[in-house]
């Protein structure tokens, strides 16, 4: 109410003032015409699906039953954390003090450019229809969750038709239940949805969507003797132009390395971003490659423990496959962060795991892990099992695109026969221990992820976190 107060006098005052932009205006101008650029931004920049879809159908091979539906998804288009609004403050206000006019990528700033953060509260959190900075972002978090609740039920509404009371689950993080819930809108007033908040603290230890948030023996610097190989002087090269062009501004490698992930969350906040206009498309991928590395060996095949953090999540799943017969539900929706999705994807071995990146120099040659592909802000794994006559099959559909498992994938659609795929997993969880490897015990004395079983008695509705 305030706001809208403010905003009307804000409006009232600016038709007095005779500042209407007339003419041209940026939003028009620009939106939509940035896309090329997301998929550089290491998965914080708007969803888009799977660029390598193989070509295999999306639709259920022809004469198959869905048998059941997972989905494991991230939220949607965010605003920065807490820690990286910081960053980005901290170069703003080095371009907001400079005091001559700005030349080259940077002239944008002279015009009466507003930084995209124009109120804390909304760090951490979706970008909505309420807090978005331009009414015609088509970017925001809410509406990604609500498009993705109707395709949903574009491409699986016949297994809800006859069960429309159904939980979903969410870690506790409010931008995750925020996702989980602008998706349950999506679904329309013909559902009655129980949504199921599972605590993502540290306390939950096992019992979470979060193993990631429960794992104090994770070692965030584990890789860093490799990852500080990585050639950073396109950084340098980026500074030194903007410095040159401008005279008196001292911008560092840091401030580079900061303009991107400017880039990714003014695109999620405005719907374009002048700031993703500095980079040439050289450094774009520099940049890309950078934020694969990073991910790979710390929440990736490239960091030995992560397989086992991926496992708690990867067990459940396979639980409840093996109980499709048996288990009332049939589709299980649940909401979690980008990271615990590529443990999930590293521990299922849809992210290769026989090349460990080099970080002497771009690998263009059988590099597949892109980031961005697999957890762009509104990611979405869908598991599907179905059947085809008499037998049935596994298959993972990642962001839209079919991706077979490497190793099993000779059934319908490139799926994999059921037996085959549960002696696959057996194979990918032989050895690893979360419990262990995160030391979970010493954070909590949940041993146990329980909530998929037990949400209709425990009811689970955590306090909810800015995390
Ligand atoms: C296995 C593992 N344990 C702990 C961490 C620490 N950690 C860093 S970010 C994060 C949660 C995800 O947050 P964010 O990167 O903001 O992802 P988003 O919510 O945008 O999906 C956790 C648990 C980690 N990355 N990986």
């Amino acid at each position: 109410m305030f706001k809208s107060i403010v905003c009307s006098v804000l409006a009232a005052s600016l038709v007095n003032a005779g500042t209407i932009p007339l003419g041209k205006l940026a939003d028009i101008a620009k939106i939509g015409t940035q896309e090329d650029v997301i998929p550089y931004l290491g998965g914080a920049g708007p969803y888009f699906s799977f660029p390598g879809d193989y070509g295999i159908s999306r639709d259920l091979p022809e004469g198959c039953e869905m048998k059941q539906l997972q989905m494991v998804g991230r939220h949607g288009e965010r605003y920065p954390t807490y820690s990286k609004a910081k960053t980005i403050k901290k170069t703003w206000y080095k371009l907001s003090n400079y005091t001559r006019q700005f030349n080259g990528s940077l002239t944008f700033l002279n015009d009466d450019y507003e930084f995209f953060i124009t109120d804390d509260n909304d760090l951490e959190m979706e970008t909505t229809f309420a807090n978005t900075d331009d009414v015609l972002n088509p970017y925001t978090g809410e509406m990604d969750a609500k498009r993705h609740a109707r395709e949903f039920l574009q491409q699986y509404g016949y297994m809800v038709e006859n069960k429309t009371s159904f939980p979903i689950f969410a870690a506790s993080s409010e931008r995750v239940h925020d996702t989980a819930q602008y998706f349950i809108d999506g679904l329309g007033d013909s559902f009655n949805i129980s949504l199921q908040t599972v605590s993502e603290a540290m306390s939950a230890g096992a019992n979470t969507l979060s193993a990631g948030n429960a794992c104090p023996g994770w070692d965030e610097d584990a890789n860093d003797d490799i990852l500080d190989e990585y050639d950073t002087t396109y950084l340098n090269d980026i500074a030194n132009r903007l410095n040159k062009e401008n005279k008196g501004l001292n911008l560092t490698s840091d401030d580079a390395n900061t303009l991107f992930a400017w880039c990714a969350y003014e695109l999620n906040a405005r719907g374009y971003s002048d700031v993703c206009d500095i980079f040439t498309k050289d450094e774009l991928v520099r940049y890309s490659y950078g934020q694969d590395l990073t991910s790979f060996y710390q929440d990736g095949p490239g960091y030995d423990m992560i397989k086992s953090v991926g496992a708690n999540l990867f067990n459940a799943t396979l639980k409840l496959l093996k109980q499709s017969e048996t288990e009332d539900l049939k589709v299980w929706l649940s909401f979690t962060h980008d990271t615990d999705i590529l443990n999930y994807l590293t521990t299922i071995g849809i992210i290769d795991d026989k090349n460990n990146l080099t970080a002497e120099y771009v690998p263009f040659m059988g590099n597949t892990f892109h980031k961005s592909w697999y957890v762009p802000q509104g990611a979405r794994v869908y598991t599907e099992k179905f059947q085809c006559t008499n037998d049935t099959y596994v298959r993972y559909v990642v962001n839209d695109a079919v991706v077979p498992l490497e190793t099993c994938s000779t059934g319908p659609g490139f799926s994999c026969e059921i037996n085959d795929f549960y002696d696959y997993a057996e194979k990918r969880v032989a050895g690893t221990d979360f419990l262990k490897v995160c030391n979970v015990s010493s954070v909590s004395n949940v041993t146990e992820l329980t909530f998929y079983w037990d949400w209709n008695t425990t009811h689970y509705n955590a306090t909810l976190l800015k995390q």
